[in-house]
């Protein structure tokens, strides 16, 4: 489903000199697998998350979505970030029908589809409240709602839910997989929190510590699935690749923090 293929990305700073984050990135994630991205802070997390996205174009070596050349936005993928993603101006129905009214869907379609996925995600009841209204986590709801009513191929999350408090993000954690376990979709997640990628994924790519950085370490994590991500952490299994992976990334971080200290 999505392809890195030699992928490097290189900005120029504004003293005119190149600074290149991604270094001959090479990465296949299949269809429906659910892949989490950790590596020390500033490695470039998310702009590989970017380069997928179709935000950012690869400096050299390229992006496949189903074998053909990402040129542009990534239309077979919907992201969610860490910051908000609904209109505050919009009600939640307004908002989780966006994506279909963009399609041209009508609004009784749009809407009838809307209120599908927003029992889905826990808010019956909510459907004419603004993201003002709702809680933190409700409004992580709404945005999974506004992604996913479009079926999308591939679901990109940026440390979507690292602003939760650690009860709601066990309660979303726990969602996404239920509705991700009923899609086919590919997921891409990104976070700082190696617990989490553990947890929730069948794969956990490690970053080296910038610049340039590379696929250090490929984890296949083979949890039995369904799975309770509070309750996975207890399993000896889970603590032994906790343990193996965590090894490859405290190196990374002491790099990077190296590199903090000598800038
Ligand atoms: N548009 C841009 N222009 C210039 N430099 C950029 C741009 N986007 C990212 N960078 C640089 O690329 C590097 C990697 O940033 P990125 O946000 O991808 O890292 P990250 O691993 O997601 O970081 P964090 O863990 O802190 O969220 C950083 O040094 C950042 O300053």
């Amino acid at each position: 489903m999505i392809e890195l293929i030699g992928a490097s990305k290189e900005f120029i700073k504004p003293s005119g000199e190149i600074h290149t984050v991604l270094n001959n990135i090479n990465l296949i994630v299949g269809k429906g697998e659910f892949c989490s991205i950790v590596g020390p802070t500033g490695c470039g997390k998310s702009t590989t998350l970017n380069l997928i996205a179709g935000f950012e174009q690869p400096s050299k070596g390229k992006v496949q979505i189903q074998g053909t050349q990402l040129q542009g936005i990534n239309k077979h993928a919907a992201c969610v970030f860490q910051t908000e993603n609904a209109f505050p101006w919009k009600t939640v129905i307004d908002n989780v029908s966006l994506g279909l009214r963009l399609d041209g869907v009508k609004k009784e379609e749009a809407y009838s589809e809307a209120r599908k996925w927003i029992e889905k995600v826990g808010l019956k009841g909510f459907e004419g409240h603004y993201p003002h209204q709702l809680s933190g986590g409700m409004r992580k709801r709404v945005a999974l709602a506004q992604c996913l009513i479009t079926q999308p191929e591939i679901l990109l999350m940026d440390e979507s839910f690292s602003a939760l408090d650690v009860h709601t993000r066990a309660l979303m954690e726990n969602e996404l997989l239920s509705i991700w376990e009923e899609t086919s979709a590919s997921v891409i997640f990104i976070t700082h929190d190696l617990e989490e990628a553990i947890a929730l994924s069948d794969r956990v790519i490690v970053l080296t510590a910038g610049p340039a950085a590379t696929i250090k370490g490929d984890y296949k994590i083979d949890l039995e699935r369904p799975r309770n991500v509070s309750e996975i952490r207890f399993d000896p299994q889970f603590m032994k690749l906790h343990e193996q992976i965590w090894n490859d990334l405290r190196d990374e971080v002491f790099i990077s923090y190296a590199h903090a200290n000598n800038a």
